[in-house]
């Protein structure tokens, strides 16, 4: 079996590079080439998960500071070292010397086994610890594991156990399309009545300028926050009313195309206002919101309205319209090692095998269910 050796850390110069020593001769050619610095060699047999400082040298004279580590799983030892790239450079050919294939880092992870390697590069991207928790659930075979059931419950002529499977898969598929690209929240209504105010009451800093002056935001503002875990991208949007100014018109515009493309909308309605604007039959159901609500309310509500009560200035509602659109978004969030289709694909493709399922096509589902599962090579 080949011994390899990969860079871990990002190519390019960085503080400390490390390299990562994988095969059955790993330990062996390290020590081979590993001066301790307090004089005590390296033990034959490595202990997991301690250190040892020392060079490795090319026996010629040249030597780098280095730390080794015996780490799990199986034979596979890391090297760290000073990051400049000459540096990796020269150590990765000593031990090519050696008889070590280089590798990329992915073909290590590709050996290591069970691991879903594909979870990998959106796991280096998940924005909160929420989603990355979720992501290594799936990198530990959670979704898998999954499709593997369901394809045997399928062969078992169970197709109504296989289907609920799919609907429970496809239920995440939401959380599977936003690990990396967060949801999108509109904030909309009329001019003046607190938009700009929400989004850095939301934020927890003065993102969006904000002033008595209706008309103030002209173009699109986007904003990133974690909602309760999740990656959120609030955009705040100008005011929506017909104008005569030029520029306003194109905010309006560009206000009105974020509407269209939002995964969900928070509509602003100004409790001083005795006469709020409500949204228009062509602009779906938002979320209705009554901010100002800190001043005396002027505004009189019809029946059945029962818009959340907030006030960008005191903070009150802030909490519960955030948790509000949290509940929107993710009305089931995934139980801790729940599988997830955790790519836009994957969620398309459980989509696509829930309606296949649901018309009876079980061989398309089984077509479709197939290249979701970890491809060997
Ligand atoms: N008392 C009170 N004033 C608020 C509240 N929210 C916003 N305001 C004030 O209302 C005015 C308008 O706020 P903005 O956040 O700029 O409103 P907007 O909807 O973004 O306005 P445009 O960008 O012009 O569409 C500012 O003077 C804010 O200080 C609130 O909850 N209570
Ligand atoms: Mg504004």
């Amino acid at each position: 079996m080949t011994t390899r050796v990969a860079q871990l850390t990002p190519a390019g110069t960085g503080a400390i590079a490390t390299l990562a020593v994988v095969g059955p001769r790993a330990w062996a050619v390290v020590r081979g080439r590993f001066r301790p610095a307090g004089g005590k060699p390296l033990p034959e047999a490595p202990s997991l998960h301690q250190f040892w400082f020392g060079t490795l040298g090319d026996g010629a004279g040249d030597e780098v500071v280095v730390a080794v580590k015996q780490v799990e799983p199986e034979p596979r030892v890391e090297v760290h070292c000073h990051g400049g790239r000459q540096v990796v450079r020269w150590l990765t050919d000593q031990l090519v010397k050696d008889g070590c294939v280089e590798a990329r880092w992915q073909e290590l992870l590709e050996l290591a086994g069970p691991f879903d390697a594909r979870a990998v590069e959106p796991l280096t991207r998940a924005p909160t610890v929420r989603t990355a928790s979720i992501l290594l659930d799936q990198y530990h075979g959670a979704f898998t594991r999954a499709v593997v059931s369901i394809l045997a419950t399928l062969d078992r002529g169970d197709v109504a156990g296989a289907t609920a499977g799919l609907v429970e898969l496809h239920q995440h598929g939401s959380v599977g399309r936003h690990h990396v690209e967060p949801w999108k929240v509109v904030i909309a209504g009329p001019p003046n009545v607190g938009k700009s105010s929400l989004i850095n009451a939301l934020a927890g800093y003065q993102r969006s300028v904000v002033s008595p002056v209706a008309g103030t935001t002209r173009d699109i503002v986007t904003t990133v926050v974690a909602l309760d875990g999740w990656p959120v991208e609030l955009t705040d949007t100008a005011g929506l009313r017909a104008t005569a100014d030029e520029l306003e018109a194109e905010g309006v515009e560009r206000a009105r195309r974020a509407f269209a493309d939002a995964d969900f909308v928070v509509w602003v309605m100004d409790a001083t206002d005795p006469n709020p604007v409500r949204p228009g039959p062509a602009d779906g159901s938002p979320l209705l919101i009554l901010n100002k609500t800190d001043l005396p309310t002027a505004c009189a509500l019809s029946e059945g309205e029962t818009p959340l009560p907030v006030s960008a200035t005191t903070g009150a509602g802030i909490a519960e319209l955030a948790a509000a659109i949290v509940r929107s978004l993710v009305p089931e969030p995934p139980a801790p090692g729940a599988a997830v289709p955790f790519t836009p694909w994957l969620a398309d493709q459980m989509e696509l095998a829930v309606t296949a399922a649901a018309s009876g096509k079980i061989d398309t589902v089984r077509t479709i269910l197939s290249p979701c599962l970890p491809q060997t090579s």
